[in-house]
């Protein structure tokens, strides 16, 4: 059995720097036309200077003969001024402006203590059509891990849509149900969200099946069955407020594994056979192809990719660890055999 699909794009990724970008790159040039690039670097990509060097570095990283377009986001601080939005826009490469509440995942310490203190900088990203991509937890120590991205929406982004209706946001990697509702009750096309494979396929007890599972560990962190579903759901109803971002998140296998293991969880290789998992299992095939492919750019306003990728049921078993220069990564379903197999057309 085979898909032909549109080339997919991965609408929120994490390539890194260095070494850890020169290994990851290729696996999500591979299949995907075009990614997001998120910003938390060490030091943060704040500028439309910075972000066009990371660009130059990613694009020197891709294997000859690659298409692979990376979109390329600023980072959000107390300190952004307005007028770096208009050279995000006018660079032509910068796609977006990420909102990372401070302290409320990796490398987010540089980020925004009060968005309501940013209103100059959004109103400018109204004007320049300039997405806000958001990260939606509270950092709040008093409120319950499991509980930060309902009571951020609650208390963050619901008033910030309210009090600027016409600003586009994407809310990322969203984990519960209480996210698919406030999605669907925004309106369409200025509020869209991502939806990795993590939150699609696993669960809470994925953290503790037979002990401390640290490469089943993310941020938002996995939420209880009823989210699943209820995301699932979403996907496959077809809706176009929903499309990949696999939130791919490498990080050195002995970064996860030791006293104090860091969040994300690296998708990239298996991301579309896991994709395509689970719109097979939820009976949905018909609704893979607007979510990997027209969804995201419609959304963005970008044009739907023209070449296409083929999806064969070709069983392949996920390798156990990927090397690169300094390390090992675990990939997601790491030893695991996966029925769908992406191909080039
Ligand atoms: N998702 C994660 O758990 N980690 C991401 C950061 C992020 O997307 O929040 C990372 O950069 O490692
Ligand atoms: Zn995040
Ligand atoms: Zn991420």
């Amino acid at each position: 059995m085979e898909l032909q699909l549109t080339r997919p794009d991965d609408w929120h990724l994490h390539l890194r720097d260095g070494h850890l970008l020169q290994s990851v790159v290729h696996h999500s040039a591979k299949h995907f036309g075009r990614a997001i690039v998120m910003p938390n670097l060490r030091p943060p990509v704040t500028t439309t200077a910075a972000a066009v060097a990371y660009r130059e570095s990613i694009l020197k990283a891709l294997p000859s003969g690659s298409a692979f377009n990376p979109l390329m986001t600023l980072y959000l601080t107390d300190s952004t001024n307005p007028e770096e939005i208009k050279l995000a826009r006018q660079s032509g490469v910068v796609f977006g402006v990420k909102l990372y509440p401070a302290g409320a995942t990796t490398n987010s310490q540089d980020g925004v203590t009060d968005i309501f203190g940013r209103l100059p900088v959004l109103e400018e990203m109204i004007n320049h059509n300039m997405p806000l991509l958001v990260h939606g937890e509270v950092t709040d120590p008093a409120v319950d891990t499991f509980d930060r991205e309902k009571v951020f929406i609650e208390t963050v982004l619901s008033p910030l849509i309210q009090r600027l209706p016409k600003l586009k946001v994407v809310m990322e990697h969203i984990t519960t149900s209480d996210a698919v509702r406030f999605i669907e009750s925004c309106k369409e096309g200025f509020v869209a969200a991502t939806v990795t494979p993590q939150h699609l396929l696993l669960n809470r007890n994925s953290l503790f099946q037979g002990g401390l599972q640290p490469h089943n560990y993310c941020l938002p962190v996995l939420k209880r069955e009823t989210h699943r579903q209820a995301i699932v759901s979403a996907v496959a109803s077809g809706s176009k407020r929903f499309f990949l971002g696999t939130d791919s998140a490498p990080h050195d296998r002995q970064k996860k594994e030791c006293s104090c293991g860091c969040a994300g969880i690296y998708s990239a290789p298996v991301a579309l056979s896991l994709y395509a998992k689970v719109f097979e299992e939820a009976g949905a095939l018909d609704k893979l192809e607007a979510f990997t492919s027209f969804n995201g750019p419609d959304f963005y306003g970008l044009p739907r990719n023209s070449s296409k990728i083929i999806l064969r049921k070709n069983p392949w078993r996920v390798p156990d660890t990927y090397s690169f220069a300094s390390g090992e990564i675990v990939p997601m379903f790491s030893g695991q055999t996966l029925d769908w197999l992406p191909f080039d057309h």
